[in-house]
């Protein structure tokens, strides 16, 4: 087994995921994610993102393949060290709100702190702080159902930044979101991510939302493809950019 570069904070070679019910997810994506860096990964739907961000976060083990973090194998881990890592030191957000009904917005989004073991007390102020930040301040006595979809995504993406994460995993982070509220929410994340340090892998079919990160790359049918783009000429007219896979 060979150990992958230090500068990465995440390295993955080679996967390879077969759903349950044997469709295919991931075909041999290998990539890796510098510390503290803005890395999406596009792609069109059904490109196998959230297979691959599922993957190197641990949610599930690919069937074949590699994934380090901090120079230290994960695909060794059984699935109760794999829980605590993710817990301890990845957050997620998912492309549509998910929240405990029966708790209120701050304790929602001050819930992962809890489990990490941080106070009551300490956790409601972060998470307060974040929900301040995310525009959704004044909604932190309400219960999840009082409020708007867009604000329950605000009180997810609060959620997942206020435990400060060593990287944060967002699967189509703004999709139920107006497209003004997309780019008010995106630039959020990402000015919070740099300036805490904040590592994101950003899963996003979405050229616009890519162009937010530091460096890109894109699947196709569960491969990694580089986009190439032709020069304008009468063959290549109405299709400028073509797929090779690397
Ligand atoms: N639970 C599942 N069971 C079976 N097949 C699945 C499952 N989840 C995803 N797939 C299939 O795996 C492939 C990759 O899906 P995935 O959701 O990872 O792609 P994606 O790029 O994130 O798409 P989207 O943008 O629509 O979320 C697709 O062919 C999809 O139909």
């Amino acid at each position: 087994m060979e150990a992958p570069p230090d500068n990465d904070v995440m390295w993955a070679r080679s996967l390879h995921f077969t759903h349950r019910d044997g469709s295919p997810g991931l075909a041999g994506v290998s990539l890796e994610v510098r510390q503290s860096e803005i890395l999406a990964v596009s792609g069109p739907r059904g490109s196998g993102k959230t297979t691959l961000l599922r993957c190197l976060s641990g949610l599930v083990k690919a069937q074949q393949g590699e994934v380090w973090f901090n120079s230290a194998p994960m695909h060794t881990l059984g699935p109760m060290a794999r829980e605590r890592l993710r817990r301890d030191r990845f957050c997620w957000i998912d492309p549509a709100p998910v929240l405990v009904p029966e708790l209120n917005v701050w304790e929602n989004a001050a819930l992962p702190l809890m489990l990490r073991g941080t106070s009551r007390r300490r956790a409601k102020v972060a998470a307060l702080e974040w929900l301040e930040r995310l525009d959704v301040g004044d909604r932190a006595r309400r219960r999840p159902h009082e409020l708007r979809q867009a604000e329950r995504q605000r009180v997810c993406i609060a959620r997942a930044l206020a435990p400060g994460p060593t990287i944060l995993f967002a699967d189509e982070p703004t999709a139920p979101l107006h497209r003004a509220d997309r780019a008010h929410v995106l630039r959020t994340l990402t000015t919070a991510a740099r300036s805490h340090g904040i590592t994101v892998v950003l899963a996003t079919h979405d050229s616009e939302t890519a162009a937010l990160a530091d460096r890109a790359v894109s699947l196709l049918d569960g491969r990694r493809v580089k986009t190439v783009h032709l020069p304008e000429s009468p063959e290549t007219e109405g299709r400028a950019a073509c797929s090779l896979s690397v």
